[in-house]
C-alpha cells in the first residue's frame, strides 16, 4: 500500500500531472495558474512587478527593492503557466487528460476563476492568435471520434447555461428559465434544450452565438467584462454498436468498453470579483457587481468546506491504516477535535448549487486561476483560493448503463440523429436556412422536436422508413439489424405479446392548434410569464411548422392509413399481415412514445 502511493507520489512529482489512470483512487483537484502579459491599461499606467513566477509556484516580489520579499510564503500549484504561454500548452497539461477520461465514461470540470480582467475568457474562448479551450476541445474531441476505430458511436450534446442577476437562463434556447432540481441525489438543470452537434462547423455555429449572446459590459478594468457565469456543458454518449445492437453480446466485452457510457463536461467561465472603487460600477453594472462578488465568496466558502472536510478525512484514512493503538488514539483525538464542517452551503448561490455534483467529488475537476503580476492584493487573494482547491479530494465514478432499456432508448436516439445527419449533410443549408417559405429559422430551433415535428407530418398520413437512410459503417449494423428483424435493436418482430392501444392518431394535432396552444398558461396572465410562455409557444410553432417540412422530405407518404390501426379500439400488428406487422407496430410504438414525451 505505502508502495503504491509512494509511485504514485513520484508519477505526480516527475511528471507534474494529474495522475488518472486509476479511477477508483481519492484523487485531487488539479490546480494551474496562469500569468497573464501585461495589457495596454497596466502599461500605461507603469505598471510594477509584485511577484515573482517560478516553474510551479509564485513568490510575492519587492517592486522597490527588486528582490523576493523576505520571509514570504511560496505558493506552489500541479502548473505555472507563463505570460508566454499559449492556450494549447494549458489546454494539453489541464484538460486533455479529463477530456480522454470523459471518454471512458467520467464526469469532468474546467473552471476558470480570478479577478476582473485576469484573463479567464481568454483562456476559455480565445483570440484571433490564440485558439481557446472550448475550440481546441472541439477539435480534439472530433479527431479522437473520427480515430475511434473500434466501431462505437458518438452523441455530443451542447447546452449553455448563464447565471445573471442569480436568474439561470437558457442562453442557446431564448434565455429560457432553468430550474435546479434534484434527483436521485443529483443537480439537474431541469428545462435546458441542449444542441446535437454532429461536427466541428456545427461546433464553431454554437460557439459563436455562444460569443454573441455571453452579457458583457464595459468597465474601467475590463472593455469586455463578463458580467454573469457561463458554464458550457457538453455531453458525450458513447455506443458499443459491434455487437450488431445486441445489448447481450455488448454486455460481454463490458470489462474493456461498456455497452453505453455517458459523461457531462462542464466549461465554467465565471464573472471576476471586482472592486468598486477599481471598476467605478454604477447601477445596473453595480447591481451586477454585487451579485457576482456574492456568488464567488459563496463559492470560496464551499471549496474552504470542502477543503476542510477532505483534511479531516484523510486523518481518518491514515487512523484506520495504522495499526499502533497510541498513534491510532492520537489521530482520533485530532480528528474528534478538528473542525468538521456541518454542512456545505451549496444553496447559498446558483453557481455552487450548479456545480455540486462536481464539487462533491463524481467529477474530474481542474481549476485554471487566471492572474497578473501587476497586481499584489487581488493576485493574492487568488492565489489563497488556489490554495484551498487543491485539498479538494475526489473520487469520481464511470458513468455506465446497464439496463437493456437504456440501451435500446440510446439506439433509437442514435437512429433518428443518423437520418437528420444523413439528411443534413446531402444539404448543408437545410438547418439554417429551411426552404418552402419557412422563413429564416434560428440555429436554436435545430435539432426539432421529434415528437412535434411527426405529430404534424403524420396528421393523414402514415409513413415508412426510407430504406438507405445513411452511409456509414457503423449505421450498416442497423441497417443490416432491419434486414433480419429478430435482431433488430430498433424494431419489434414477431406477435406482439402486450398489445397496446393505437393511440397516435387520436393525439395527433394540427398545425393551427399548435400554434394556439400555450405554454404554462396556468401562470400565464401575470406579466413576464405570459410573454415568457408566449415567446415558448411562437418557438415551438415555428419548430413545428419546419419540422413538418424537414419530414415530409425525409420520410416517404405512403399514403392513408388503411390499417386496422386507425381505429382506436384495436391493438397495433394484430390483424396485418406478416410483411405489415412489423411496420405497423413500430410506427405505433414510435408515435406513442414520442407523442406521449
Ligand atoms: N494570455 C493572454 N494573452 C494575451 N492577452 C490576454 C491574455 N489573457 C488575457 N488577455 C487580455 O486581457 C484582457 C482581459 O481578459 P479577459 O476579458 O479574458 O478577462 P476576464 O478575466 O474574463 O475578465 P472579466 O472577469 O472582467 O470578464 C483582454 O483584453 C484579453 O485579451
Amino acid at each position: 500500500m505505502v508502495f503504491r502511493n509512494l509511485t504514485f507520489f513520484y508519477r505526480i512529482m516527475e511528471t507534474g500531472e494529474l495522475d488518472i489512470s486509476s479511477p477508483s483512487e481519492m484523487t485531487k483537484v488539479s490546480v494551474a495558474v496562469r500569468v497573464r502579459p501585461l495589457i495596454e491599461r497596466e502599461k500605461k499606467g507603469d505598471a510594477q512587478i509584485h511577484w515573482q513566477i517560478g516553474p510551479q509556484d509564485l513568490r510575492p516580489f519587492d517592486p522597490e527593492a527588486k528582490r523576493i520579499v523576505p520571509n514570504s510564503s511560496t505558493y506552489t500549484y500541479d502548473h505555472v503557466f507563463t505570460q508566454s504561454t499559449q492556450t494549447q500548452q494549458v489546454y494539453d497539461k489541464v484538460v486533455s487528460p479529463i477530456v480522454k477520461q470523459a471518454f471512458k465514461g467520467f464526469n469532468g470540470t474546467i473552471l476558470c476563476y480570478g479577478q476582473t480582467s485576469s484573463g479567464k475568457t481568454h483562456t476559455l474562448y480565445g483570440s484571433n492568435d490564440d485558439k481557446g479551450i472550448i475550440l481546441l476541445f472541439a477539435d480534439h474531441l472530433f479527431q479522437q471520434i473520427k480515430a475511434d476505430e473500434t466501431g462505437r458511436q458518438y452523441i455530443i450534446k451542447v447546452g449553455l447555461i448563464e447565471i445573471y442577476n442569480e436568474k439561470v437562463s437558457d442562453l442557446l434556447n431564448s434565455y429560457n428559465p432553468i430550474e435546479l432540481q434534484e434527483r436521485d441525489g443529483s443537480i439537474v438543470p431541469h428545462g435546458l434544450e441542449e444542441l446535437t452537434v454532429f461536427d466541428i462547423d456545427d461546433w464553431k455555429k454554437v460557439t459563436e452565438r455562444v460569443q454573441r449572446e455571453r452579457k458583457i459590459g464595459e468597465t474601467r478594468m475590463n472593455k469586455e467584462s463578463s458580467r454573469s457565469h457561463t458554464i458550457l456543458r457538453v455531453t458525450i454518449e458513447s455506443f458499443d454498436l459491434t455487437s450488431n445492437g445486441s445489448f447481450d453480446e455488448a454486455q460481454e466485452n463490458s470489462e474493456q468498453s461498456p455497452p453505453l457510457t455517458t459523461a457531462v463536461l462542464h466549461f465554467v467561465d465565471l464573472a471576476g470579483s471586482e472592486k468598486q472603487s477599481q471598476t467605478g460600477a454604477e447601477g445596473e453594472r453595480f447591481r451586477e457587481q454585487v451579485n457576482i462578488n456574492m456568488s464567488l465568496s459563496v463559492l470560496s466558502r464551499v471549496i474552504q468546506q470542502l477543503s476542510e472536510q477532505a483534511s479531516v478525512s484523510s486523518f481518518e484514512g491514515r487512523s484506520s491504516s495504522n495499526d499502533h493503538s497510541l498513534a491510532k488514539a492520537m489521530v482520533n483525538s485530532m480528528v474528534r477535535t478538528a473542525p468538521r464542517p456541518r454542512f456545505i452551503n451549496f444553496r447559498d448561490s446558483k453557481l455552487t448549487r450548479l456545480l455540486q455534483n462536481s464539487l462533491n467529488g463524481n467529477a474530474y475537476i481542474s481549476m485554471v486561476c487566471n492572474v497578473t503580476i501587476a497586481s499584489f492584493e487581488e493576485t493574492k487573494s487568488t492565489l489563497l483560493f488556489a490554495q484551498q482547491a487543491k485539498k479538494i479530494q475526489i473520487r469520481p465514478k464511470q458513468n455506465r448503463f446497464s439496463t437493456k432499456s437504456e440501451y435500446d432508448k440510446k439506439l433509437k436516439e442514435l437512429h433518428w440523429l443518423r437520418i437528420i445527419q444523413a439528411r443534413y449533410k446531402e444539404e448543408p443549408d437545410v438547418r439554417f436556412n429551411p426552404r418552402n417559405n419557412v422563413p429564416n429559422i434560428p440555429f436554436d430551433f435545430f435539432p426539432l422536436n421529434p415528437g412535434i415535428a411527426l405529430s404534424l407530418v403524420l396528421q393523414d398520413h402514415h409513413y415508412t422508413l426510407p430504406k438507405e437512410p445513411y452511409s456509414d459503417r457503423a449505421n450498416d449494423k442497423v441497417r443490416e439489424s432491419q434486414s433480419n428483424p429478430s435482431r433488430s435493436p430498433l424494431l419489434s418482430s414477431g406477435p406482439n405479446k402486450n398489445p397496446k392501444k393505437c393511440r397516435g392518431v387520436k393525439v395527433i394535432k394540427s398545425i393551427k392548434k399548435c400554434t394556439i396552444r400555450k405554454h404554462g398558461s396556468s401562470r400565464s396572465k401575470q406579466g413576464n410569464v405570459w410573454s415568457r410562455a408566449k415567446k415558448r409557444t411562437q418557438k415551438r410553432a415555428y419548430q413545428a411548422l419546419w419540422g413538418a417540412l424537414f419530414w415530409r422530405e425525409t420520410f416517404k407518404i405512403s399514403g392513408p392509413c388503411q390499417k386496422s390501426c386507425q381505429n382506436n379500439d384495436s391493438t397495433f400488428g394484430n390483424e396485418s399481415k406478416k410483411g405489415d406487422q412489423v411496420e405497423v407496430g413500430y410506427r405505433c410504438k414510435m408515435l406513442e412514445e414520442i407523442i406521449l414525451d
